[in-house]
């Protein structure tokens, strides 16, 4: 072998720095190859996002002001004056983003950045008189719970919720599909009674829905009412306002609920419910995932193939699962974040810390791994066949299952006074426990009990993929 190579491969030194590339090159996943499936929540949860939403709140808290007369001096707005200001937020693009973070590099402090932004803006509306009204009487945490809580809001009920209910549909639909399809059970992963493949789909389904509208219904919080929660900085300077009931009407004009009581922040308790039920949701879907994944390893499920597309770069023969696999992974990552979020932001010490601000920072994070994996569970359930063959086969090799239904038919004569029922639970465990048991010995042991004519006539008519009880009606328990 040569010296060269004989030598440590490893990348060459004196490589080019990605980092200083023009373009920007994503450091996380979401922003980098799956940026195509979460681009719907940047409007929300993106930082820009959130700054046009901070813009927003400050642009309808000076109109809220004025509308209401709340300071002395100011007077109404004229309507052309009004869509002058909520202009500023239509028009917000990312000149804007790029401007407000000139301004924030030499305030060094985001939500002063947004106030100067405002402000710069209001001599051509003819308000530079008004300038002081921009943040009055507001910490920035008043901007930022709003602008928080009208931000999530909208990734919730225009992106998450949504997509999440599609996907729940799309299951919903295979269990109707398959409500009659025989299956197998596998408690504890050994043969058990059988049920139907779409009573277990639609088991999910129902749990999923229960989350979805746990969600649906979330209530939102948020307050304005300055550095400490006291409106001690509005009743010093405008002792005549009743600023309960401007903060009140204010935060419900948002389409939030009005926390009265808070410190500098909002609590973020709302956020933390809110993470907990997306996480649950998340976790159910996480166990469709390897239970889908399992039962396409063992052929329940055919994977229909992508015309060109390489399942094992080594094995020509695969169709990998990875859609499930990746949507596993997403759901996990997802829910580290959900779950680290919902533990840390109903902590804060004494009146405030900042470290809700930079862990909210993460939220659309949390979204985005969800999001992901709603589509890629959808794509993936979307390319399934259900192969019901291998389905019956399974089942016709497991008739000991019966040994449940026999031994109750019995139970249930030796009530009715049939004799010679005496020990059925022993006796089904003597003939199948540990070995297997086929159609014939099965029905030569049913012929054999002395069981009477009506009852031996329907234990000889089941199968194991007739002994699944009511579970083809049950999927009807999704339309309720
Ligand atoms: O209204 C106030 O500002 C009151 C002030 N409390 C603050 N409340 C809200 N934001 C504040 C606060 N303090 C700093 N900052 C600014 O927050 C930004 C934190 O940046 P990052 O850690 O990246 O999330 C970063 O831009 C910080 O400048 C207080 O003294 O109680």
């Amino acid at each position: 072998m040569s010296d060269s190579a004989n030598a440590t491969a490893r990348i060459p030194s004196g490589r080019k720095s990605l980092a200083a590339s023009s373009e920007r090159i994503a450091l996380g996943p979401l922003d980098g190859r799956y940026f195509g499936a979460v681009a719907p929540l940047v409007d929300y949860l993106s930082e820009a996002a959130l700054n046009r939403d901070r813009v927003g709140v400050e642009v309808e808290w000076f109109i809220h002001l004025t509308n209401n007369n709340v300071l002395p001096g100011t007077e109404l707005l004229t309507a052309e004056q009004q869509a002058g200001l909520r202009g500023i937020v239509t028009e917000f693009d990312a000149e804007s983003v790029k401007e407000l973070a000139d301004i924030e590099k030499v305030t060094v402090h985001d939500v002063k950045a947004v106030e100067y932004f405002i402000g710069n803006r209001l001599a051509a509306l003819g308000l530079e008189r008004l300038k002081p009204l921009v943040h009055f009487g507001c910490t920035s945490e008043d901007i930022n719970n709003l602008s928080y809580a009208v931000g999530v809001k909208g990734a919730v009920e225009d992106v998450w919720l949504p997509a999440a209910r599609t996907l729940v549909a799309k299951i919903a639909a295979m269990a109707e599909e398959n409500r009659a399809v025989p299956m197998l059970s596998r408690t504890h992963g050994q043969p058990a009674t059988p049920t139907t493949l779409g009573k277990e789909l639609a088991v999910t389904a129902f749990r999923l829905t229960r989350q979805l509208d746990r969600i649906a219904k979330t209530e939102i919080l948020g307050k304005i009412n300055g550095a400490t929660g006291t409106y001690a900085a509005h009743y010093a300077s405008v002792p005549t306002a009743d600023w309960e009931a401007v903060a009140k009407s204010f935060v419900e004009s948002l389409g939030l609920t009005w926390n009265p009581l808070t410190t500098q922040i909002e609590s973020h308790d709302w956020q933390a419910e809110l993470y907990a039920d997306m996480a649950r949701f998340n976790r159910i879907l996480h166990n469709l995932c390897t239970d889908v994944w399992s039962y396409i390893s063992i052929g329940y499920f055919a994977q229909v193939p992508v015309p060109g597309a390489t399942g094992s770069s080594t094995m020509p023969h695969k169709v990998n699962p990875i859609r499930f696999e990746n949507a596993e992974a997403n759901l996990e990552i997802s829910n580290a974040l959900l779950d680290t979020l919902g533990a840390t932001l109903v902590t804060s010490r004494w009146q405030r810390d900042l470290t809700d601000s930079s862990s909210q920072r993460n939220i659309g994070v949390a979204f985005g791994h969800s999001i992901l994996a709603i589509n890629n569970v959808l794509g993936g359930l979307g390319r399934l066949d259900t192969a019901e063959a291998v389905l019956a086969d399974d089942l016709d090799h497991n008739w000991e299952v019966l040994a449940e239904a026999i031994q109750m038919v019995m139970r249930a004569e030796a009530i009715a006074g049939v004799e010679g029922m005496d020990d059925p639970y022993e006796r089904l465990k003597d003939l199948t426990r540990g070995h297997r048991v086929d159609a014939d010995r099965m029905q030569e042991f049913v012929s054999g009990l002395g069981l009477s004519a009506e009852a031996q006539a329907r234990l000889l008519d089941l199968t194991p993929g007739k002994y699944i009880g009511i579970a083809e009606s049950l999927v009807d328990h999704l339309n309720k």
